[in-house]
């Protein structure tokens, strides 16, 4: 009972209240009555305090922005930033807050400026280089944490992966362990932190070295010996990415106290499926830069297995569970540290082929603007055919294209992009040739102990998604939101792709023309077939012209 009506959370009091006013009968069914109707996981957020790690994040904004709209009497979430690309912290904070992805929280919570601290902080610091007043009130005050900020670059060096992803998170324990309020700390890992598995469980898989050992080797290794330990430290992870979250992980257990403490571990995280509103997007991670090369046209051919498991999950549904586990954890407190594994492909798959197709087919309906070549991208399984078209279709475009800039005066710069695209696609091959399996036991007890009104408002069941839908308003988003295409711009862009289409069949007859006039100059043989094609289509059109002058 009590750990129900402290789920009631800031409702608590008002609730009880009513309670005694009103009813004799049993508190059991009242509440029992108001579970139905109330979102307990929305009322548990209103007057807390809130902590977030990387909230100007693609994950961070959308958990930013859901707690405002469904607790917005929630007290004040600190968030961590840095300033930025010439932005102070609070330029930046003002940026998020007036962005679309928040227009139906100023709706809800006119407040919310008001709710938002923005605390100067950087990871890569020691004490996260946070002044003293505001450690004071975030030690007193804070009552739940989300811990999301990371590097989540392949090719980062691994000092500085391991400070952010390791080092950070230890710092940032050691914060928690102090806060008297602390109710909940959850961190947001990755479901391939253990991808060098095929088949994973909710549990935490120990890397051979420590991460303490790891920490310390990196305070005093120079980066040359560190670039030659680290294919030897990763084994068989394919990055130092998800090297470093499997490191994190591994703090997490060894740091947790008696702190109430949760693993998220999402897999390949895309686009808003419904809230705010479906197919929002502001990053070029995961598909979504793959999704903008091939409509462009620059992405032709990408080494991926069809059938192998397209591993997505929409960044609202990372979201709900994400609130829903720090509800979990800190009303019903489990004596260990659960992992959730927040993925789709054993409840819902989607494969790799299923997803190119689609993306193709909505840019037949929608296309991007001013495309390179005609979105025409195919799947290679193998390498030596994948070398071939990379080839063909990537770099003898490039390298065509920058000989007509060159002549017409201009520098340049296309062998350049498609070289940095094929280096980026060639990171990304590893996760589009592979399937794995991830458990959810943890994920499917949390959705049975949600109230109905909590599974709807939290939704972050994925058998309910639509891929192709989905996937569909996941290209448009990345054109309205990332792009900021207008859709105005559709009949121009599809203008744009017919001119593309008939310079396309232009160029591939002059090239036959000429490739056949230099072979026919050099080769008896290929004059004989000439030879021989002309006289034949020569007799057969004088025989069509005869039959059908006697016919007449
Ligand atoms: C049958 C028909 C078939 C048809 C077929 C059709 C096929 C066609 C359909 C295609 C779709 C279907 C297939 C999809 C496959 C998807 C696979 C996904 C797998 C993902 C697995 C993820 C698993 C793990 C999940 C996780 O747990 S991890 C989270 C995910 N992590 C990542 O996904 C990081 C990856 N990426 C990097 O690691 C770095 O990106 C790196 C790569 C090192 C590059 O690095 P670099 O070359 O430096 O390039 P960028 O830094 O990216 O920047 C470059 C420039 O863009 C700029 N720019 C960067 N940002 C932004 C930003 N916001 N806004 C604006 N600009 C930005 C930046 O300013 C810079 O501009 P500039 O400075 O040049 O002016
Ligand atoms: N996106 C995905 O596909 C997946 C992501 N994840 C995990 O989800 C979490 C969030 O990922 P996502 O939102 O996509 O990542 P983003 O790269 O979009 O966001 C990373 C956040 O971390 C912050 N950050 C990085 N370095 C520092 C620093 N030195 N000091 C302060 N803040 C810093 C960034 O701040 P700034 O804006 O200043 O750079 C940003 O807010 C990560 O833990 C990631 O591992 C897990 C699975 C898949």
């Amino acid at each position: 009972m009590r750990a129900l009506l402290k789920g009631l959370g800031g409702e608590k009091i008002q609730v009880k209240q009513q309670l005694r006013l009103t009813y004799k009968e049993p508190l059991s069914e009242a509440i029992k009555d108001k579970r139905k109707t109330m979102s307990m996981i929305a009322s548990f957020y209103n007057g807390k305090s809130i902590l977030i790690t990387g909230a100007t994040g693609f994950m961070g904004k959308v958990l930013m922005e859901k707690l405002f709209r469904t607790s917005p009497d929630l007290k004040v979430i600190y968030i961590l930033v840095r300033p930025k690309a010439g932005q102070t912290t609070q330029q930046r904070v003002f940026q998020i807050l007036n962005s679309k992805l928040f227009e139906k929280v100023k709706e809800v919570c006119p407040n919310v400026h008001e709710k938002i601290r923005a605390v100067y902080a950087d990871l890569n610091q020691n004490d996260f280089a946070i002044s003293k007043e505001d450690m004071q009130e975030l030690l007193s005050c804070t009552n739940i944490v989300f811990h999301c900020a990371a590097t989540v670059r392949f090719d980062d060096h691994l000092r500085h992966a391991v400070q952010l992803n390791v080092t950070a998170t230890q710092q940032l324990l050691l914060m928690a362990s102090q806060m008297p309020k602390l109710e909940a700390f959850i961190h947001i890992s990755t479901a391939f932190s253990n991808c060098n598995l095929t088949h994973i469980d909710e549990v935490i898989y120990p890397c051979p070295v420590e991460p303490k050992q790891i920490i310390d080797s990196m305070e005093w290794l120079d980066d040359a010996i560190i670039d030659e330990i680290t294919p030897k430290l990763i084994g068989d992870r394919p990055n130092t990415y998800t090297y470093t979250k499997a490191l994190g992980e591994m703090v997490v257990q060894q740091e947790s106290g008696n702190m109430n403490i949760a693993i998220i571990r999402p897999s390949i995280v895309g686009a808003t499926w419904q809230e705010p509103f479906p197919g929002w997007v502001d990053n070029l991670n995961g598909p979504s830069g793959l999704i903008i090369a091939a409509g462009k046209g620059f992405l032709r051919s990408i080494r991926a297995t069809p059938m192998a498991v397209a591993d997505l999950i929409p960044v609202d549904t990372v979201v709900n569970l994400t609130l829903a586990v720090g509800w979990y954890t800190a009303v019903h407190r489990p004596k260990s540290t659960l992992i959730y594994h927040c993925t789709s492909g054993n409840l819902n798959p989607c494969n790799w082929g299923k997803m190119g197709f689609q993306v193709l087919a909505t840019f037949e309906k929608v296309p991007l603007e001013r495309a390179f070549r005609r979105p025409n991208a195919d799947f290679t399984t193998n390498t030596i055919t994948s070398q071939y078209w990379n080839a063909v279709s990537h770099r003898a475009p490039a390298i065509i294209y920058d000989f007509y800039l060159r002549l017409t005066g201009r520098k340049p710069r296309m062998t350049k992009v498609m070289n940095r695209l094929l280096r980026n696609v060639s990171m990304l091959e590893y996760f589009v040739n592979r399937s794995w399996e991830w458990s959810t036991h943890n994920t499917e007890m949390l959705m049975s102990e949600l109230s109905p009104e909590d599974q709807r408002v939290f939704n972050f069941d994925v058998r309910q998604l639509n891929w192709l839908e989905y996937i569909e308003n996941y290209v448009l988003g990345v054109k309205k939101y990332l792009l900021k295409e207008d859709m105005a711009g559709i009949p121009e862009a599809k203008q744009h792709l017919k001119r593309l289409r008939n310079i396309h069949y232009l160029f591939n007859t002059a090239l036959f023309l000429i490739a056949w006039r230099l072979l026919i100059a050099r080769s008896q043989m290929a004059r004989n077939v000439w030879f021989f094609i002309v006289s034949f289509c020569y007799k057969f059109l004088s025989y069509f012209r005869a039959s059908s002058t006697l016919k007449v």
